[in-house]
């Protein structure tokens, strides 16, 4: 699904007003009537509501909302908070159309006007939209100030008041901190950023039948991959299929004390479709594979401790192939970052060709070592969470610098890269940004990023290509971990249940 910027989701709209053709206060109402659908399923018309709405039309998609709402016998008062002395026509004519059904429509211009706010009621903010343009100030600013500080439970329409659409505010900005926000058609680029979040709570997307061509055409960096979307990637498995069509891959995991992270990827590699896979690891952890994955064959390192890239002697696999013959190699989990390892990685770099996919100490050491990234081959994927990828870069002042860093380092190292987080930003060499959608805050624990390792190691194995190893890879992970949390809990998930949880249908 694409997300589009505030001028597109301008034009969208005045394309669906010429091209349906839809005069704009029934488009307005199609918002009001969607908003309203999805309210009355989630609140009982018992619940008292105090609806907050501006001049613009947010305003007057919140005086329609407050119609249908009464039409629906909740208990509600409107509040038009009188920032400015002109409003939309659109807003006119629903402020006319209220009027028509209640008396009850009060004016804050001064804060003495503001109510008070009790925890058993409702607050809808429809007091700015897309339309913002500056920051909240004066009246504007003290309703949102007193929302924020009570009890009640906060509904934003489109987007919270305050907060721009697809550029940074400023942390002194005054914004609307809603437990929702139902926005309308599209996401937005704001939800997609972590420091974004408590300006955007739980958010849902109503659709309102926007021009459909225009969004197909509109070109845009970003998206947001839901489960259609995943679900077109996946592929099936065809009937006269064998092991050898589904990649032989290397994982070349593990340290001394770190053989975990290795058996996590190796078994999530294993359940993520690969056809065959060989572990390159410690001589220590020879037996610990063997046993924990027998589906696994096992390439013992001549080191004990940590990973040199040279096989120990009598190591058994027919014909010894070195990491270039195989279909994809997976380097990083658990690897540690001694000096014989960074010399293996740079082996490797020199002599592989085919896309890697490289995560954790292997990351640590890239960022060590800088001058060895042009040496990645291209289409690599990387995986580092947001520090390891500062460690890659540099520090950035918000989200949005952040994401130019993202796109600008893919671009350069023609990469994939897989920044990690809630809406894990998968960053292509062409520019485009795949925010997911998948995933809970219960997979912030040990070990699941060696299981994505392992995942999108079994991806690439079976030839998909690298962003759609990447948009796939993370979309089944994070799935994978609702699924746990549904059944389990956030709290008590660990990177095990993950590996069980990944369904490939
Ligand atoms: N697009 C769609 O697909 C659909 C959109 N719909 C709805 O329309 C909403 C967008 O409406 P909108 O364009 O009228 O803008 P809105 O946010 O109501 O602001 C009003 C005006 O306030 C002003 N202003 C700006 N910042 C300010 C500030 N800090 N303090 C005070 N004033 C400030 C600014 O005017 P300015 O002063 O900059 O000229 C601005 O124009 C959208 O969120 C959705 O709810 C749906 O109905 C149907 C489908
Ligand atoms: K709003």
């Amino acid at each position: 699904m694409k997300i589009l910027n505030v001028d597109q989701i301008r034009a969208l709209d005045q394309s669906t007003i010429e091209h349906e053709p839809i005069a704009p206060i029934n488009l307005m109402e199609r918002a009001a009537l969607a908003f309203v659908d999805w309210f009355v399923d989630h609140f009982p018309n018992t619940t008292p509501v105090k609806l907050f709405c501006g001049l613009g039309n947010n305003g007057g998609d919140g005086l329609a909302i407050a119609r249908l709402l009464l039409e629906r016998e909740f208990p509600i008062e409107v509040y038009v908070v009188r920032y400015a002395r002109r409003e939309s026509d659109d807003f006119m004519h629903n402020h006319r159309r209220l009027k028509l059904l209640t008396e009850n429509i009060r004016y804050v211009e001064v804060a003495q006007e503001i109510p008070g706010l009790r925890h058993n009621e409702l607050i809808i903010d429809a007091i700015l939209g897309s339309g913002l343009s500056r920051p909240t100030e004066g009246i504007v600013k003290n309703v949102i100030d007193v929302i924020n500080r009570s009890p009640a439970t906060v509904v934003a329409v489109d987007i919270a008041s305050g907060l721009y659409v697809d550029k940074p505010n400023a942390p002194s900005d005054t914004i609307v901190e809603p437990d929702y926000t139902i926005t309308f058609q599209l996401p937005k680029l704001a939800f997609m950023l972590p420091k974004n979040s408590r300006y955007v709570g739980d958010w849902h997307i109503v659709d309102i039948q926007l021009h459909k061509r225009y969004i197909d055409l509109a070109p845009t960096p970003y998206y947001y991959t839901q489960s259609r979307d995943a679900r077109l990637l996946l592929r099936k498995r065809d009937k006269f299929s064998n092991k050898g069509s589904f990649g032989h891959a290397l994982l070349m995991v593990g340290s001394y004390g770190k053989m975990g992270a290795a058996v996590l990827a190796t078994k999530a590699c294993l359940r993520s479709g690969v056809g065959l896979l060989t572990v390159h690891v410690p001589k220590c952890g020879y037996d610990i594979l063997q046993i924990a994955v027998p589906e696994a064959m096992c390439r013992p390192d001549g080191n004990p401790n940590v990973l040199t890239g040279t096989p120990d002697r009598g190591a058994s696999e027919l014909g010894s192939p070195t990491p270039a013959d195989y279909a994809v190699v997976g380097i990083g989990s658990g690897i540690g970052q001694a000096p014989e390892t960074l010399d293996m990685l740079k082996g490797l770099l020199k002599t592989l060709k085919k896309p890697m996919v490289i995560d954790a100490d292997a990351l640590n050491l890239l960022s060590e070592n800088r001058e060895l990234l042009k040496q990645i081959p291209p289409n690599s994927i990387l995986t580092p969470h947001p520090k390891e990828f500062e460690r890659l870069t540099q520090k950035w002042d918000n989200d949005y610098q952040k994401l130019d860093i993202l796109r600008e380092f893919a671009q350069k190292y023609r990469v994939v890269v897989v920044l990690k987080g809630a809406n894990s930003a998968i960053a292509t060499p062409d520019g485009d940004i795949h925010f997911n959608s998948t995933g809970n805050p219960g997979l912030s624990t040990g070990g699941t990023g060696d299981v994505l390792t392992g995942v999108l190691t079994a991806l690439l194995a079976q030839n998909y290509d690298s962003v759609e190893a990447a948009v796939l890879g993370v979309f089944a992970h994070g799935l994978a971990g609702d699924r746990v949390a549904a059944k389990r809990g956030q709290i008590g998930m660990v990177a095990t249940d993950i590996i069980e949880a990944l369904r490939w249908e």
